[in-house]
């Protein structure tokens, strides 16, 4: 390289050692705040979080004085990675910003909804227990109410100004909106990740409205039919779940052959006596026996597995990376874990993101990422593929009553219960961006927050509120990451790409028939291969490491498919005389 390139790189090198340092701190201060929420720990969040804006957009002014059109592609790619910001230079806003960032994300983690008898009901465990559990109509509907009541009219506002002030800075650095930005994580050509998910959702969106359907019915027979038409939009609250995004909770109502042995695992973990650390040890065993790193002790030492009784603290779950130096290791995980399946799988879902940071740990600190958000989401569901099938569960010794390979019964009973936390996923994943991408660009103002929210919910998810809303309510803001501002195609392109992940994994771990059936427990070489991906972190286009992991540079619904077609074809008989869809 010339001159002027190992200039250039020096200047890199030294990029990375400082922002890995500062990544350090700011972890530090949120993780602080994240695990004992007060004013004065979100001050500090605050102030760290002016320093690192501050300092980046020094580098990027910095940055921008290279001439890189004869480097290296490597060296190209960080410099671009470094010259986008879409933060602005005003220091009040970017204080602003980051102010109501931590009220909406405080509004949301301690809000209760309280009884007449003064008991006051936290969302996680008291709210979403009741929608995992009860089958009481009028409940369902307080529950789901009373949440949406103490968490949104207080947000309504906060989130108008929040979204102004990300605009601001957006349009500031020459972007559109904030939208462009956040798409640009995928680095699409033209912009046209939207384009790109619409085409996938044309594509399975078939399958969802066989599922729809089937589960409509269900839940009308349950309910009767003149609380659940069996046409039309299916009321939101009635899925098992808070938001209607899974609906594995109410596969007791919509089981399909209820005298087949049991799949659901939750009362054996309890009678087998598993408390969350033991979750947490089966979930690393797993990630061990194909070959990825055990969780440092530090992991053990730090990590808030369990809901602290003496202060408040964000329940969602979430992984940390501490950006420490490769022997200095420092990752952890923070959750209210309880005692069943979801949290099982749920363990595994963020230990997948503990997994990607130790296999990219001595990547520079730029990428140390995912090759896309969507990437960082898929890694531990795919794992949880492996464990959620009943082989597995037998093999730990979860699931007793069952022979070797069960008839056809008992595989479309486990499909059915894949397809409610799968495939029901689908349209909330694709539906909750699609609101925000018209937030930031104008499309939607805040008069129109509530309205334009349900006509998505009910266009894709082909749901509908059990109770009037209105445009002074604010039901986007009683999902987590819409007060946090966490992105959330990611979740969809995640829940497409576990699929070709799977399949990738199970050729390599030399599994023959159908994909639902397969475990790559202990498979060193399927292990090798994924980890081969994970090691190449956010060094690369996300269509490589795609390629490297599958052999397509593509995110292809044909393995999702695939994995479902034998449901598929028996909801299609069961729904013969149903009418499909909502619209
Ligand atoms: O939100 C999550 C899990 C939380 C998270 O692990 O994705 C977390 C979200 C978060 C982002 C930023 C700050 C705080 C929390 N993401 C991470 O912890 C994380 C860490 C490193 C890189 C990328 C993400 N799951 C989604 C949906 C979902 C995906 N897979 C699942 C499996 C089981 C149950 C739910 C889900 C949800 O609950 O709606
Ligand atoms: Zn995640």
């Amino acid at each position: 390289s010339t001159p002027d390139e190992e200039k250039a790189m020096k200047w890199l090198e030294e990029y990375n050692e400082e922002l890995r340092q500062r990544q350090a701190k700011s972890a530090e201060a949120n993780w602080a705040q994240s695990t004992n929420i007060t004013d004065e720990n979100a001050a500090k969040v605050v102030d760290v979080t002016m320093e690192l804006t501050k300092w980046s957009l020094k580098k990027m002014e910095e940055g921008k004085k290279f001439d890189t059109s004869g480097f290296s592609d490597d060296v190209k790619r960080q410099f671009g990675m470094i010259t986008k910001s879409g933060s602005s230079s005003d220091e009040e806003k970017t204080r602003k910003v980051a102010e109501i960032g931590t009220e909406l994300e405080k509004i949301y983690s301690t809000s209760t909804a309280c009884l007449p008898s003064g008991t006051c009901l936290k969302l996680d465990p008291d709210l979403e227990g009741i929608l995992a559990k009860s089958r009481d109509y009028d409940r369902l509907t307080w529950a789901w109410l009373s949440w949406r009541d103490a968490v949104g009219p207080p947000m309504k506002d906060k989130y108008a100004e929040w979204v102004a002030l990300m605009n601001e800075g957006a349009q500031e650095n020459g972007y559109a909106d904030k939208g462009v930005i956040w798409r640009g994580a995928y680095e699409m050509p033209n912009d046209t990740l939207e384009e790109m998910v619409d085409g996938v959702w044309e594509k399975v969106k078939p399958l969802y409205t066989q599922l729809h359907a089937y589960v409509r019915r269900k839940l009308s027979e349950t309910y009767g039919e003149d609380k659940v038409l069996t046409t039309g939009h299916i009321p939101a609250h009635l899925f098992g779940n808070m938001w209607a995004q899974q609906w594995n909770n109410i596969y007791d109502i919509v089981v399909p052959f209820p005298d087949q042995p049991a799949i659901d695992v939750s009362d054996t973990m309890v009678e087998q006596g598993y408390d969350p650390l033991r979750m947490f040890k089966t979930a690393e065993a797993f990630f061990v026996s194909i070959g990825l790193r055990p969780m440092p002790q530090t992991f053990w030492d730090k990590s808030m597995i369990t809901r602290p009784d003496d202060r408040e603290v964000v329940c969602h779950g979430s992984a940390w990376d501490f950006y420490h130096l490769p022997g200095d290791t420092d990752v952890r995980i923070k959750m209210c874990t309880k005692v069943n399946q979801e949290d099982l799988q749920t363990i595994h879902h963020e230990m997948g993101h503990i997994e990607y940071f130790l296999t990219y740990e001595d990547q520079k600190t730029l990428y140390r990422g995912g090759a896309n958000p969507g990437f960082h989401e898929a890694v531990g569901d795919t794992i949880a593929l492996s464990v959620n099938t009943p082989g597995h569960l037998k093999k730990i010794g979860l699931l007793q009553n069952i022979e070797g390979n069960q008839g056809t019964e008992f595989q479309i009973n486990e499909l059915l219960k894949m397809a409610l936390s799968k495939v029901a996923f689908l349209p909330f994943g694709l539906l909750i961006d699609k609101w925000r991408w018209r937030v930031f660009s104008g499309d939607i103002t805040p008069d129109k927050f509530n309205t334009e929210w349900w006509n998505l919910r009910m266009k894709y998810q082909g749901i509908k509120p059990p109770v009037e809303r209105t445009d002074e309510d604010f039901d986007p803001g009683a999902k987590y990451h819409i007060p946090s501002g966490t992105p959330y195609i990611r979740y969809f392109f995640s829940f497409v790409a576990q699929f070709q992940f799977q399949q990738a994994l199970c050729e390599e771990a030399g599994h023959d028939g159908p994909l639902h059936t397969c475990d790559i427990y202990q498979s060193k070489k399927a292990g090798a291969k994924l980890k081969n991906m994970l090691s190449m972190g956010e060094s690369k286009p996300w269509p490589e490491a795609m390629k490297a992991i599958t052999g397509q540079d593509k995110l292809d619904p044909s393995a999702i498919l695939k994995y479902f077609e034998p449901l598929e074809k028996w909801l299609r008989e069961q729904n013969k005389n149903e009418e499909l869809g909502w619209e």
